[in-house]
């Protein structure tokens, strides 16, 4: 049967990228996504945002939700300090297992914790099944009707502390309204939108970051 984007965005890490060498990695999706076919992952204009963002911050505990082919995940963790980790979040069961292939050819495995299934059943139990206190950083790339309810689960499962910072993909396209109106208003935020495009593509698109203050 016919193979799957996934699959194929892998079989071009292997083709052009070196094992172990991150930025390869990256560079070697961002070419077949550009040249071959279009993928969702944050690319490159938006992941130079990440890039500075996750730089800035030196975060030790990271969340990510939504892996889908571990492009984003690779961005962040190899920004990452010694001993730092990172949990991300896939719910589909193909795209964790290709993700998990990609990030092993990066060489990022000990950094990374991939975990299969859905948002709002893993945020209640990320403090007793891996011993989590609070994060620092939060990528927020998953279903965007999911975005404002967990953050607010989050919220209620005291997972995040003053100081850390939510970064949201795809505020604008598809676009997150709720979750927008909701960070931008709450006193318990302060956000800042980082105008950007679409992955691949000329439409807008942005980040919104937002610093949780307690
Ligand atoms: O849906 C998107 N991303 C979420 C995939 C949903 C995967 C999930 C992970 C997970 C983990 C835990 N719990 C629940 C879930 S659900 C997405 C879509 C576009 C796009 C933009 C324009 C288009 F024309 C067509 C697609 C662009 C993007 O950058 C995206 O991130
Ligand atoms: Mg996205």
């Amino acid at each position: 049967t016919r193979s799957t984007r996934p699959q194929r965005l892998l079989k071009a890490v292997r083709k052009r990228a070196t094992q172990g060498d991150p930025q390869s990695v990256i560079s070697a999706i961002d070419h077949f996504c550009r040249h071959s076919e279009w993928a969702m992952n944050v690319g490159d204009e938006k992941g130079s945002i990440l890039d500075s963002v996750v730089s800035e911050l030196n975060p030790e505990k990271v969340l990510e939700l939504g892996t889908y082919c571990g492009y984003s995940t690779v961005r962040i963790a190899r920004l990452l300090p010694p001993g730092a980790r990172l949990i991300t979040l896939e719910f589909n069961a193909d795209y964790a297992a290709i993700a998990r292939q990609v990030i092993a050819w990066a060489g990022l495995e000990d950094k990374i914790q991939l975990v299969e299934g859905a948002s709002e059943d893993w945020i209640p139990r990320m403090k007793e099944h891996f011993g989590i206190e609070t994060f620092d950083f939060v990528f927020l790339d998953h279903w965007k009707h999911r975005y404002l309810p967990d953050t607010k689960l989050m919220e209620d499962c005291g997972l995040l502390r003053k100081g850390t910072v939510l970064l949201a993909d795809n505020v604008i396209c598809p676009g997150v309204p709720d979750y927008l109106e909701y960070v931008r208003n709450s006193l318990s935020y302060k956000s800042c939108y980082f105008k950007s495009h679409l992955e691949y593509t000329k439409a807008e698109d942005g980040l919104e970051k937002s610093v949780f203050l307690g």
